[in-house]
């Protein structure tokens, strides 16, 4: 079992640090941000400072270690408040977790402190245009020239690309071993033959910049994550983390959301009573709070195990799946508890409805998290 790098008490001590950072930080600029389309990196030099770009990373390579269930409360924390800057530093997280899981010693400590100090933002490039729920149709190529490789292709749907020090790059440098010739290397965008579109507009999410990004580059053969092949088992694993995560941003907008209906409802009255008094919307404000426990508890039992060092597979993407469902069905409840104000954008509740829609396609649709799911039932 993997020691938790810190104790319970200073866990939640940093957790509830990360949330008043949050609600003091991040929500009042996260309208601005959705209506702008502002990039969420405008929040790096704070995010920085509180330790947030590194709370995925054990303190050997710059993090703050934070255990896997704190962690899962603090991602829920930052999204609750501003769902853009989540998707920005978990799309980070995707990048640095590739580095650690997929590295050597040394390339964890070329990048991984830069990175967790918030001085290097990272990018995590493994869908493309053609290959986005079956990784293993991709067609980028790494093609060995010496002690370099050439890597020619084109990924899409990358967030932060545009930005990004680093991008981890997937690509085949064995077209003929489907899954098992893909490798990961880390490519840095300003040594040239990198070109990012500009940010893909987007229903939600729109300060989580997303890029299409072309390939045609030289990196050294050190830059190459692990052995040859080994980058799609990489791949998965860090998706495992990131599935997590993506039910913890589910959680922290819906619980957003429901403490939004729950205010509502005591104040807004008809007929001169509260709507919190009428028994058909009370039975929805449990509904959306019994959803939401039920969320947390799934995550939390991932996380656990990740905690703990077993693998997580199953437990992430169940996590996800139920999370990523819940939070659709609690934002449209929120929203249908405000009425016609729901529906303006003075409100954040439909803002609330467009960020979460994401989650139930990326990092692995619903679809493919229910294959998941059987598969490990299955055997
Ligand atoms: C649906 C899939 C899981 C199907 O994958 P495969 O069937 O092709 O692969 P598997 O047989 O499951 O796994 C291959 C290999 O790796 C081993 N493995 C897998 N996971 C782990 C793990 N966690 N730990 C250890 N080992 C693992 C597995 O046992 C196999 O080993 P053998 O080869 O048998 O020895 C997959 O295609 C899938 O997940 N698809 C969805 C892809 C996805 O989520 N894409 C999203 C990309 S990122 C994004 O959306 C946003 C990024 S951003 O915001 O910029």
């Amino acid at each position: 079992m993997n020691a938790p790098a810190m104790t319970a008490e200073d866990a939640a001590a940093l957790v509830e640090a990360v949330a008043d950072f949050s609600r003091s930080v991040l929500a009042p600029a996260a309208a601005e941000i959705d209506r702008t389309g502002r990039s969420a990196t405008m929040h790096l030099p704070q995010l920085a400072e509180m330790g947030i770009m590194g709370l995925n990373l054990p303190e050997a390579c710059g993090g703050i270690g934070l255990p896997a269930t704190a962690l899962f409360e603090a991602v829920a924390a930052i999204a609750g408040a501003c769902g853009s800057t989540a998707s920005m530093v978990t799309a980070h997280w995707l990048a640095t977790d590739s580095i650690l899981i997929g590295g050597t010693p040394e390339q964890q400590q070329r990048y991984l402190p830069a990175a967790a100090a918030g001085k290097a933002l990272g990018a995590f490039g493994l869908t493309e245009p053609g290959a986005g729920s079956n990784p293993a149709d991709m067609t980028t190529r790494a093609v060995r020239e010496g002690d370099d490789y050439r890597i020619t292709g084109t990924k899409h749907f990358i967030s932060n690309a545009g930005e990004a020090d680093f991008i981890v790059v997937y690509a085949k440098t064995d077209m003929a071993a489907g899954a098992r010739g893909i490798s990961a290397f880390v490519v840095e965008p300003k040594a040239g033959g990198v070109r990012c579109s500009a940010p893909e507009p987007t229903m939600g999410l729109r300060g989580g910049h997303v890029f299409e990004v072309s390939l045609d580059c030289v990196v050294p053969a050190e830059n190459r994550l692990g052995e040859e092949g080994k980058g799609f088992r990489t791949a998965l694993k860090v998706l495992d983390a990131g599935r997590l995560e993506i039910a913890a941003c589910a959680v922290g907008i819906a619980e957003a959301a429901l403490a939004a209906a729950l205010d509502w409802a005591r104040e807004r009255k008809v007929g001169g009573e509260p709507i919190a008094h009428f028994q058909g919307l009370q039975w929805m404000l449990a509904d959306m709070a019994t959803d939401i426990a039920a969320a947390r508890q799934l995550g939390l039992a991932a996380a656990r195990k990740r905690e703990a060092g077993e693998r997580f597979s199953m437990e992430a993407s169940m996590a996800k799946l139920h999370a990523s469902e819940m939070v659709g069905r609690v934002t449209d409840k929120a929203l249908q508890i405000h009425g016609g104000y729901g529906f303006t954008t003075a409100l954040p509740l439909e803002r609330y409805m467009r960020d979460c829609r994401i989650f139930r396609i990326y990092e692995g649709s619903s679809e493919i998290q229910r294959n998941i799911i059987a598969r490990h039932l299955l055997g």
